[in-house]
């Protein structure tokens, strides 16, 4: 161990660690020490906090980088702090400084349990730099692998006191400085989460309170002037007192209303609590605690409002009056509305966006002559948006439902829960488990917002709830949906529906009318097939507003066909790409099914240079599930294992492969891809292109059997809005192709096969000359 002698430089109000440059003011004790290490011809002094009653055990070898003065005059220095060291005894040396001998403090090799708690702590300072949007100070912190360096990094920490900063450097080991600093970083993180929560709140409820005042000033004031009521009658006690009484409300929500006029009459004017309950009080007198609408009488009439706002969706319109009949019978022979689980307390429309499930919706309500109101659930995480916030919490409000019924003004309209799918949970709670005992006959004639603290009787509502997918609806909620699917459209429905929907509407918007624009088929076929690529018609309508807008600027009477389509709304976006894609070895086209609807995904696969490394030698990326994965190593165990018979030269086989799924962005799962990552693989190791009009999709095992998948009505519209002629699918998916459009299996050959070898006998091209030769290359 090397001893230095070193002048010591104490600091006040600032401690250095390990690594940081740093300009300090050099007072005349510091300055002392400074001339000291000069005159000893020493580029190095020890920089130690200065303590009370101690001199301090450690402190840091610090360069002297620059001598200087600061631009205003004083004298200062830069240091570059080097290593820790431990204070040993004082000893003699040239100047007005103390001298002492320092040992630095050289940290062991770092232990795994080191490296863990390193690799912890970066997690938390990182979430810290995130929180301060301090990105370049993140790839630094990201960078530094030695667990010392990265725990004396704290030094720069503006959340850490000077005594934390203290301990830390006298903290030499490094395992209890990374515990040390865990703990105080978690904390931090902890406590500023909480407190932006809480200026949030803080902020919103102050924001309110001055805007009602404003507004119940102002109300005063017209009040007055309008003769109508001493300037000091609007919401006083006494007003709520006869408002409550002369209010329709069940007995239970009057005595719990003129309880809390009882606190309002004993509360100062002016005090929040007073706020509070008028706040409450008047979410009370607005809800609609008696009021229901007639239903329209017959099913009949619900049928012909469903088929005049909707083109086609037989199916789906049939299952929502069946629906509809089962519940009314059930209400008029006095039954709980529906029974039990899985009887389908809700309707759960699920499609992909754009294919009419919240306008359904609305066309039901209009059926039944119920009021509408739309939740939106994508995105709530916290079960007080469902449920309600505690009265005594800041700023509280009524939760999503409750809120729903007031802007209904009736306690049986028609509330589409949309996008629950898209409910998330974590620390405040699950929302979705709110959403059950919402939607459960068995109790929610009670249901119980945290707000109100009042019952709701929900057991009139009709719920109806959309989703774009399944796989996240947590099944406990899925079980108690009755599920109607609605998987998007043909080109020919598209058309359909622009036609007799979407065009009068849009013209109507642009405030001109049919007369003054003609819309030719030719143009919506169109917009369907080159303008948009999706499963619904979400964008058509879209661009046919943007048409028509332009079209109303211009000379009426107007035709938008093919011609005219360039100027309205531009280039066509989507052309077949499938026959570039597919130009090479090693592309096949793929069929899957996203939250979007049907979609064709390019399978690539490559070889590379060098040999087989120990892991297989596959290489997947595109944001893969593991089952997914799983397909890509049993389509190459296939391959290698079937060789020969695919006639593949053993050689090429020896090469590490990549296989890539592109639209790398979007992450991807399931079995179904096992197809087309095979053919993807033959080709690329026989020089065999994929045939550009073919698609597939199928599960694939290691004997080479293809198994059923699902989706296959969204795959085969996907298929179709991309040009694809020749679909290959497993033979147990045969009964799904009834659900299939005449108009897809006219457009799309349907192969179906249970061998893939089936499928790369009559996918690939047949060998050019020298097939093979540019794998083998
Ligand atoms: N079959 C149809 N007949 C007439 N109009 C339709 C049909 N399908 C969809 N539309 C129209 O398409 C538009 C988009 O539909 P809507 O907003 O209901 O889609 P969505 O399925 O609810 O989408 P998201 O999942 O994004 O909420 C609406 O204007 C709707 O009226």
């Amino acid at each position: 161990m090397t001893l230095k002698r070193l002048p010591v430089l104490f600091l006040d109000d600032v401690v250095l660690l390990p690594g940081m440059v740093v300009p300090i003011e050099l007072d005349e004790p510091a300055q002392a020490a400074v001339d000291a290490a000069r005159a000893a011809d020493l580029e190095e002094i020890l920089v130690a906090p200065r303590l009370d009653n101690r001199y301090a055990s450690y402190g840091v070898v610090a360069a002297l980088e620059k001598v200087g003065k600061f631009r205003g005059g004083g004298p200062a220095a830069l240091l570059r702090t080097g290593e820790r060291a431990r204070i040993g005894s004082g000893v003699t040396g040239p100047g007005a400084a103390l001298w002492v001998e320092v040992e630095p403090v050289e940290d062991p090799e770092p232990t795994a349990r080191v490296r863990e708690l390193a690799a912890d702590y970066k997690k938390l300072v990182v979430a810290v730099l995130q929180k301060r949007e301090a990105w370049q100070i993140i790839d630094t912190v990201n960078a530094i692998d030695d667990p010392s360096t990265l725990a004396d990094t704290a030094g720069w920490a503006p959340y850490l006191s000077i005594d934390r900063k203290r301990e830390l450097l006298e903290t030499p080991d490094v395992e209890q400085r990374l515990t040390l600093l865990i703990e105080w970083t978690g904390d931090y993180l902890a406590e500023a989460e909480v407190s932006d929560k809480i200026s949030e709140d803080v902020r919103e409820s102050v924001e309110k309170r001055n805007r009602e005042y404003l507004l119940r000033e102002q109300l005063r004031a017209i009040r007055k002037e309008l003769g109508e009521e001493d300037a000091d009658g609007t919401g006083s006690p006494g007003d709520y007192r006869a408002r409550v009484e002369a209010a329709d409300l069940p007995d239970a929500v009057r005595e719990a209303a003129l309880r809390e006029v009882d606190k309002l009459e004993r509360s100062s004017d002016q005090s929040p609590e007073g706020g509070w309950i008028r706040t409450w009080l008047d979410t009370v007198l607005e809800l609609p605690w008696n009021t229901r609408t007639q239903d329209a009488a017959s099913l009949v009439d619900a049928r012909a409002v469903l088929d005049a706002d909707h083109h086609g969706l037989d199916e789906v319109k049939e299952r929502i009056v069946e629906y509809l009949g089962v519940r009314s019978r059930r209400e008029e022979r006095g039954l709980s509305v529906v029974g039990g689980r899985g009887s389908g307390a809700v309707i759960l429309l699920a499609g992909p966006p754009g294919v009419g499930k919240t306008s359904l919706g609305e066309s039901v309500a209009r059926a039944l002559g119920r009021r509408f109101v739309r939740v939106a659930l994508g995105g709530v995480r916290d079960e007080a948006e469902i449920r309600g916030h505690r009265r005594t919490y800041v700023g509280a409000l009524p939760g999503r439902i409750v809120r729903a019924i007031k802007e209904a003004g009736t306690l049986n309209p028609v509330v589409l829960l949309d996008e629950v799918d898209k409910v998330g949970s974590d620390f405040r709670g699950d929302p979705a488990a709110a959403l059950l005992e919402v939607l459960d006959p068995a109790q929610n004639h009670t249901f119980r917002d945290h707000y109100l603290e009042l019952d709701l009787d929900l057991s009139d509502v009709l719920f109806i709830a959309t989703a774009n997918v399944l796989e996240t609806i947590p099944p406990a909620l899925l079980d108690r949906m009755e599920l109607v699917t609605i998987d998007g459209y043909t080109e020919e429905e598209k058309v359909a529906i622009a036609r007799d929907f979407l065009v009068p509407r849009q013209l109507e918007r642009a405030a001109v009318t049919a007369d003054e624009v003609t819309v030719t088929d030719e143009a919506l076929r169109e917009l369907a097939a080159n303008y948009t690529r999706e499963a619904g018609v979400r964008v058509l309508e879209r661009l046919l507003a943007k048409a028509f807008r332009k079209v109303a600027l211009g000379d009426l009477p107007a035709v938008v066909d093919l011609d005219s389509l360039k100027d309205l709304v531009g280039r066509p976006r989507f052309t077949p790409e499938s026959r570039e894609r597919t130009a090479v070895p090693g592309v096949a086209s793929g069929l899957a099914v996203t939250g979007m609807g049907g979609d064709v995904l390019y399978i690539e696969a490559s070889s590379l240079p060098g040999d087989r490394s120990s892991d297989g030698g596959l290489t997947i990326t595109g944001q893969l599930g593991d089952v997914m994965k799983e397909s890509a190593q049993i389509a190459l165990s296939y391959v290698r294992a079937h060789a020969t018979e695919l006639g593949i030269d053993p050689a090429v086989l020896d090469r590490p492969i990549h296989l890539h799924v592109p639209a790398g962005a979007v992450p991807k799962d399931g079995p179904s891809a096992g197809v087309t990552m095979t053919t993807a693989l033959v080709s690329l190791l026989t020089g065999r292109n994929v045939r550009a009009e073919v698609g597939m999709t199928g599960e694939v095992s290691l004997t080479g059997r293809v198994l059923p998948i699902g989706g296959v009505k969204q795959k085969l519209l996907a298929a179709q809005r991309a040009g694809l002629t020749e679909v290959f699918l497993p033979q147990r998916n045969e009964p799904d192709l009834d659900d299939v459009p005449a108009e897809v299996l006219e457009a799309v050959t349907v192969h179906l096969v249970s061998d893939v070898r089936e499928i790369l006998g009559r996918a690939l091209e047949v060998a050019r000359n020298g097939a093979g030769a540019h794998a083998a290359a």
